[in-house]
């Protein structure tokens, strides 16, 4: 099936970036969030963004402002029912992604693409709480979105092939590729790299080393752009926590218990560069360790 219309659940830090991504490749795109705070941050970010582009002549100002005028926001989820291909892109729980689900359901096309941007959570599952299992597949983009060249592709159990090859070529038309994952625990990038995250704070935890330590060995030592701790803040340490969580439940193996001080991190409310706080204190010029 042609898609031409993109209707995006979330304007966080992914849900802006994929609306950015989305709205480059020639896709009209609706953005909906529960709050009008969120909707015109996003707009905001991914304005900031494509200037940025601009500026690097990656690409025109033309361009930027076409693909700006291609995005709509709205508060209301409905909005979103008629496009070809929905993106649920809101806040890493079961219940709020189910929730959205069951919200939009009456008001889609019988052809309509569900997708999830889940980083962990099984697909099967959520698509077996709509109406077209068949019709369903997790889409995970990677953060920044605009930077990042892959998307994981998840079939859950029931997905069929042609949802499965619109989507081959859905990522592709993004100028990105795609690396296809079996559906289980956070996929193949997540189940790698949250418990590389997760043995970080542990290291942390233990006094082995603080936190600009552990960064600099990371990053100097085996060539990461980010440390570990600056990369968890980056992805926000409530996400981090959610999708060690999905790990320990799912795989039911004491190897990924999330480490306790991030849990201590997240119930402090310190979820990273998008709360100001985390493994570092981003308020005030530089960064600074926390710990
Ligand atoms: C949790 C999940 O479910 C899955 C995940 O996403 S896990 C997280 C995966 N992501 C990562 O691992 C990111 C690791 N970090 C990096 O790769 C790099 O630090 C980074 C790309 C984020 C920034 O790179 P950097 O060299 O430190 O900074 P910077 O020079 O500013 O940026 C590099 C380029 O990206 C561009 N860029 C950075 N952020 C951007 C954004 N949000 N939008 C558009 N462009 C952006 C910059 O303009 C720059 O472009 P040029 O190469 O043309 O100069
Ligand atoms: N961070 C990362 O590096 C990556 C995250 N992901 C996944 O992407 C998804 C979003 O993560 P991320 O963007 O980082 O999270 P953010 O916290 O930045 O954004 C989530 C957004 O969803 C909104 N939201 C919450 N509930 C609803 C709802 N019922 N309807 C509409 N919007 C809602 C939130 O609004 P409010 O703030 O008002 O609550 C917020 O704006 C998660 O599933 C995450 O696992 C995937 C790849 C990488």
């Amino acid at each position: 099936m042609g898609i031409k219309t993109v209707g995006i659940v979330g304007a966080g830090q992914m849900g802006n970036g994929i609306a950015h991504v989305f709205s480059l490749a020639g896709y009209d795109v609706t953005l909906t969030d529960i709050s009008q705070d969120s909707l015109d941050r996003g707009l905001a970010t991914i304005r900031k963004n494509m200037d940025r582009q601009v500026t690097k002549e990656k690409i025109t100002a033309e361009t930027r402002d076409d693909a700006m005028s291609r995005i709509r926001t709205t508060l209301q989820v409905t909005d979103i029912g008629p496009s070809d291909l929905i993106v649920e892109a809101a806040t890493e729980r079961e219940t709020i992604k189910t929730a959205i689900f069951e919200d939009l359901q009456p008001h889609l096309k019988p052809e309509t693409i569900l997708t999830s941007n889940t980083s962990s959570i099984s697909i099967t599952r959520l698509a077996s709480r709509t109406d077209r299992p068949e019709r369903f597949m997790g889409l995970h983009f990677m953060n920044p979105v605009p930077v990042m060249k892959l998307v994981e592709l998840i079939r859950g159990i029931a997905t069929d092939e042609e949802t499965y090859q619109t989507m081959l070529q859905v990522v592709d038309s993004l100028g990105k590729t795609a690396a296809s994952a079996e559906d289980f625990p956070a996929f193949i990038v997540n189940r790698i790299l949250l418990p590389m995250i997760n043995e970080a704070v542990y290291t942390l935890y233990e006094g082995v080393g603080n936190v600009r330590s552990i960064d600099t060995a990371l990053k100097l030592g085996a060539a990461h752009p980010m440390g570990p701790l600056e990369l968890a803040d980056f992805i926000g340490l409530d996400t981090c926590l959610a999708i060690m969580n999905v790990l320990y439940d799912g795989l039911a193996d004491t190897k990924y218990r999330p480490c306790p001080l991030l849990t201590k991190y997240v119930e402090a409310g310190w979820l990273g560069r998008k709360s100001g706080r985390g493994f570092y204190d981003y308020r005030g010029e530089t960064p600074v360790p926390t710990r």
